[in-house]
């Protein structure tokens, strides 16, 4: 696992927990404009999620790190992430599999998933680097206190 430093998020939250997982998945953007990434090709995707909330569970955790990676690396994890319709869609640039959209899908499905939580934590940002040189951070809009 690659340990780098992520950008930080300004909170009161008085705990703030941080997922790191890697994601081996193909891809490919359906545009023009994409050029060779309009081809077929594949990526070894880091993600870094983070999760912030003020209340524990009745096992002590914020979220269960086993529970996130369940979420986000094994649904993706060797697929090809065109593949996921019910996620991506190859006919609005909204839903194009770009890092931006990505990262943006995963604090989606992230933050469906906390919202049944009874301790309602919630997601502040989600990274996604897709090579060496290339990255996205993804930060809800809206007022998450
Ligand atoms: N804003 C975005 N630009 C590009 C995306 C994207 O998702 N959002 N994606 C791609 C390609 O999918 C490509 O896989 C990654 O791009 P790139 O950083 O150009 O990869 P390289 O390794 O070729 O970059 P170097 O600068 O040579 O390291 C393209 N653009
Ligand atoms: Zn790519």
């Amino acid at each position: 696992m690659l340990h780098q430093f992520y950008p930080q998020v300004f909170h009161s939250y008085s705990y703030e927990l941080n997922k790191d997982m890697q994601i081996s998945a193909a891809h490919y953007i359906p545009h023009e404009k994409a050029g060779k990434c309009a081809r077929v090709h594949g990526h070894t995707y880091f993600v870094n999620l983070t999760i912030c909330g003020d209340q524990l569970d009745d096992s002590g955790f914020l979220v269960n790190f086993q529970h996130l990676k369940k979420w986000v690396h094994d649904r993706f994890d060797h697929t090809l992430l065109n593949d996921h319709t019910d996620v991506f869609n190859g006919q609005n640039s909204e839903d194009f599999p770009t890092t931006e959209v990505v990262a943006r899908k995963i604090w989606e499905i992230v933050q469906d998933h906390l919202n049944v939580l009874p301790n309602k934590p919630k997601c502040l940002q989600v990274f996604v680097r897709e090579t060496p040189t290339s990255y996205v951070v993804y930060r809800p809009k809206r007022e998450m206190k």
